[in-house]
């Protein structure tokens, strides 16, 4: 991992922290293993029913379907019943976005389920590709006859083991109800309440629906069901002489097949998509860079994420600062000094806001930091130190040595400056000014955005369009900067705005930028003081330092990899003076 990876960051974040950038959670609308409020039904299983019949339809050969959302514009069909079909789909809508696929939100849905319910953490990636109408039919169903299903679960790519262990996998969580299956779960009395009979005694994601089916004592009415045409799970469980389901009474054994099997079903996607490597927890995170101006003066933000055992507190005598480089004048790349701040707000985050993260007993804090620029020396990249003030020495984060880099400055996404206009309560039309700005002594050949938004509501097509910025007179120059803007409608909850500028041939981007706290929802914050300044202490052993992965911290001082990259510019220097 090397910052900035925008899809790993963002796939990263919704994984583990459960929740869109405005605070929205998606996790916790299941977690911990929530019941339905309206129909007492198993939101989790209602989440991984959704995931199995959107991925069944895959075919292995052709290399089509599979987890590609069409199951938003299949659940007309009758192998597809089910008010939780329905009921998830409205809870996945909102969590989309241009790095996110729907697709993606629905895989994500399980592994918080499982997860959430106690069962093993299905490794997550990301990278599926929408699609935005039906796929062809094929979800197995109760009455279909042994060799059907088998033949149904060949095609998606399992063969009769597999099948054996995805539908016990599948059927631990939830059960079947009368309203959606009548001829199975005899209808309640009160017609207006639908009953739910589970597949085995319990909500938990366990190995009780085995153990229970071994044992004589099972209830899941798809093996005890009066009409034996419909007993598909008794068929499938029965199928190779209960060889499969000996080996999964053991706990562990059942997890470890369940993530296994349950993994190669979320991954089930057409022959096209190419997934993303598995997302590992970041240990230290930078997040939500971007330089910008709020109340006339240029600043710089950032987020730095530190994550943090479960029931230990962070050390009072813990300071993190932020350490970064002037980009231009005599002090350009820390040539003479690093400035350096403290945070502007530390904040720690709910443990259970994702049941993942839970599950690996961390929580997240979050050190704000809001940097005051001089927009003539700007900022060329930042690190962070953190010294735990026990007298060991301090930590430093600074993305494998090269630091975090800031890729430019000609450019800025101003939210503070942009507004958003609903246009009366019940309608989701909005309408964005976006606002840019641009360096005044720059001429840009154009300023443009690319506006996306796929969080629509009933999952209609998203928003996907480009759009020119003009020059905005009314508001005048501020921190050495003009401001562009445009107008665009959306009617989804998702919108994010890519910025680009053409200068002198060269194109600058701010990429996927935020709307949801833009103009009087911006909540400010004035920049810190810049706290003092480091003259950098050159270290030999900067070269031995190796490179890391996933946020961990080196001992070295970023110093001396600047000055490795300032070498050139010192042997030129020497050259000149000999
Ligand atoms: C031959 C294959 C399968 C058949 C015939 C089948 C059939 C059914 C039926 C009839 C229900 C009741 C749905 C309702 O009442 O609304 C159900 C529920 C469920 N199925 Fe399957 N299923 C199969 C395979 C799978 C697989 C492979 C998975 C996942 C890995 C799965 C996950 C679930 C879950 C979680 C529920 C509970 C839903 C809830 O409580 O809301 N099923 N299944």
């Amino acid at each position: 991992y090397h910052w900035p990876s925008p899809h790993y960051d963002v796939l990263e974040a919704l994984l583990y922290e459960g929740r869109r950038v405005d605070g929205s959670n998606m996790a916790s609308l299941q977690h911990p293993c929530k019941l339905r409020g309206s129909t007492q039904a198993s939101i989790g299983a209602e989440w991984l029913r959704l995931a199995y019949h959107d991925s069944a339809t895959h075919d292995s050969l052709a290399g089509t379907g599979g987890l590609d959302a069409s199951i938003a514009f299949e659940l007309d069909r009758e192998e597809n019943i089910g008010d939780g079909m329905h009921q998830t789909l409205s809870d996945f809508e909102t969590f989309s976005n241009k790095y996110v696929s729907r697709a993606d939100v629905i895989a994500l849905g399980t592994t918080f389920a499982v997860a959430s319910c106690g069962g093993p953490i299905i490794p997550f990636r990301g990278g599926r590709i929408d699609t935005y109408s039906a796929g062809p039919p094929g979800v197995p169903e109760p009455h279909q006859d042994l060799p059907t299903h088998t033949a149904l679960f060949k095609r998606q790519g399992f063969d009769e083991t597999d099948m054996i262990t995805l539908v016990a996998c599948g059927h631990t969580l939830g059960g079947v109800r009368s309203h959606d299956f009548p001829t199975i779960v005899p209808p309640n009395s009160d017609p207006t309440i639908s009953n739910v009979n589970l597949f085995d005694s319990t909500h938990a994601f366990d190995n009780n629906v085995i153990t229970q089916y071994l044992d004589g004592t099972t209830e899941n009415p798809l093996v005890t069901v009066g009409n034996t045409t419909l007993r598909s799970d008794l068929r499938i469980f029965s199928s190779d002489g209960n060889a499969t389901f000996s080996r999964l009474t053991l706990s562990e054994m059942f997890m470890q097949s369940c993530s296994n099997v349950l993994e190669r079903m979320l991954n089930t996607v057409p022959s096209y998509v190419t997934l993303t490597e598995p997302i590992d927890l970041l240990h230290a995170k930078v997040a939500s860079s971007h330089l910008t101006i709020e109340k006339g003066e240029f600043v710089f933000k950032v987020t730095f994420r530190l994550t943090q055992p479960i029931g230990t507190t962070i050390k009072s005598t813990r300071t993190v600062k932020i350490l970064w480089c002037d980009r231009y004048g005599s002090n350009g790349d820390c040539q003479q000094h690093a400035n350096s701040a403290l945070p502007a707000t530390l904040s720690q985050d709910d443990p259970e806001i994702s049941p993942v993260t839970y599950h690996l007993g961390l929580f997240f804090v979050r050190y704000d930091f809001v940097l005051p620029i001089e927009p003539l020396l700007s900022i060329s990249l930042f690190w962070f130190e953190v010294d735990e003030g026990d007298g060991t020495p301090p930590r430093y984060y600074d993305n494998n040595s090269t630091g975090y880099i800031v890729a430019q400055d000609q450019l800025l996404y101003i939210p503070s400056l942009s507004s958003v206009n609903l246009h009366g309560r019940n309608d989701t039309l909005k309408t964005y000014d976006i606002v840019a700005a641009v360096r005044s002594n720059a001429e840009p050949s154009r300023v443009y955005l690319d506006a996306f938004d796929n969080a629509m509501e009933n999952y209609l097509p998203p928003l996907n369009i480009s759009i020119d910025m003009k020059r905005n007179h009314s508001i005048p120059d501020a921190g050495g900067f003009r401001f562009y803007s445009a107008s665009l409608n959306d009617t989804g909850t998702q919108l994010t705005v890519d910025l680009h500028t053409v200068i002198n041939g060269h194109l600058f981007t701010e990429d996927f930028m935020q709307t949801f706290f833009i103009d009087e929802n911006i909540p400010y914050t004035p920049p810190t003081a810049v706290q003092s300044t480091i003259i950098p202490a050159p270290s030999p052993s900067a070269t031995s330092s190796s490179g890391t992965d996933l946020g961990e911290y080196r001992d070295i001082p970023i110093h001396s990899s600047i000055l490795l990259r300032l070498l050139p510019l010192l042997i030129a220097a020497l050259i000149i003076y000999c």
